[in-house]
């Protein structure tokens, strides 16, 4: 697996509806352009990490890569719930990520509720690994702190790996 952290960012679009009405844990999907971008070696999975919306404050984060073996999606997604309270939705903002462990690969479940309760166990699991001094860090990298009007400050050797 690519070595970890890695950093990633952009358009939040609409994925099936089904993470806020059935499962009650939003997921902020990712457009196509930056699923289809994807390191291949970063394996399908759930990982935690930080998060930021626009040049909002930086969140801890589970993320999803995969084809929701229990909803047999047909495409690949990248879906990110932030572990905060947000007033509003933010569809059609950029949202900034870094990905920093893995906790487990996707699995299918024999219910909405065991699927649930595993959910809400990697967000325990998130919440202690993101903790930890090593990785409480890098919530404060210049990644997450953009000027104005700007999208990526990296130049073209970007270690964010802004441009693909
Ligand atoms: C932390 C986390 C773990 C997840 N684990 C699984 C999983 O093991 N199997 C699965 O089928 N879907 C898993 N999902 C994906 C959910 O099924 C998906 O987010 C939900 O269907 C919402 O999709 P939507 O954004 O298209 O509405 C996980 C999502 C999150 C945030
Ligand atoms: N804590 C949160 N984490 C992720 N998305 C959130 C959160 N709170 C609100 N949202 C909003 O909810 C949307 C995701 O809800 P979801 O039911 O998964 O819909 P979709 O299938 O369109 O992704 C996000 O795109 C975002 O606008
Ligand atoms: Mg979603």
């Amino acid at each position: 697996m690519r070595h970890l952290p890695y950093f990633c960012r952009g358009e939040v679009v609409k994925g099936f509806g089904r993470g806020s009405k059935e499962l009650g844990i939003p997921t902020a999907n990712f457009s196509e352009q930056v699923v289809e971008s994807f390191p291949s070696d970063i394996s399908t999975g759930i990982y935690y990490g930080w998060a930021c919306v626009g040049n909002g404050d930086v969140h801890k984060m589970v993320l999803s890569v995969g084809r929701n073996p229990f909803y047999k999606n047909i495409k690949k997604s990248v879906e990110t719930h932030i572990i905060h309270a947000f007033k509003d939705d933010f569809y059609g903002e950029i949202l900034s990520i870094v990905i920093i462990g893995y906790i487990r690969p996707e699995k299918n479940f024999s219910s909405l509720e065991a699927l649930i309760l595993a959910i809400q166990e990697d967000i325990e699991e998130a919440k202690r690994q993101l903790d930890l001094p090593e990785h409480l860090k890098l919530k404060e990298d210049n990644f997450f702190h953009l000027p104005e009007g700007k999208t990526c400050q990296c130049n073209d050797a970007c270690s964010h790996r802004c441009r693909g």
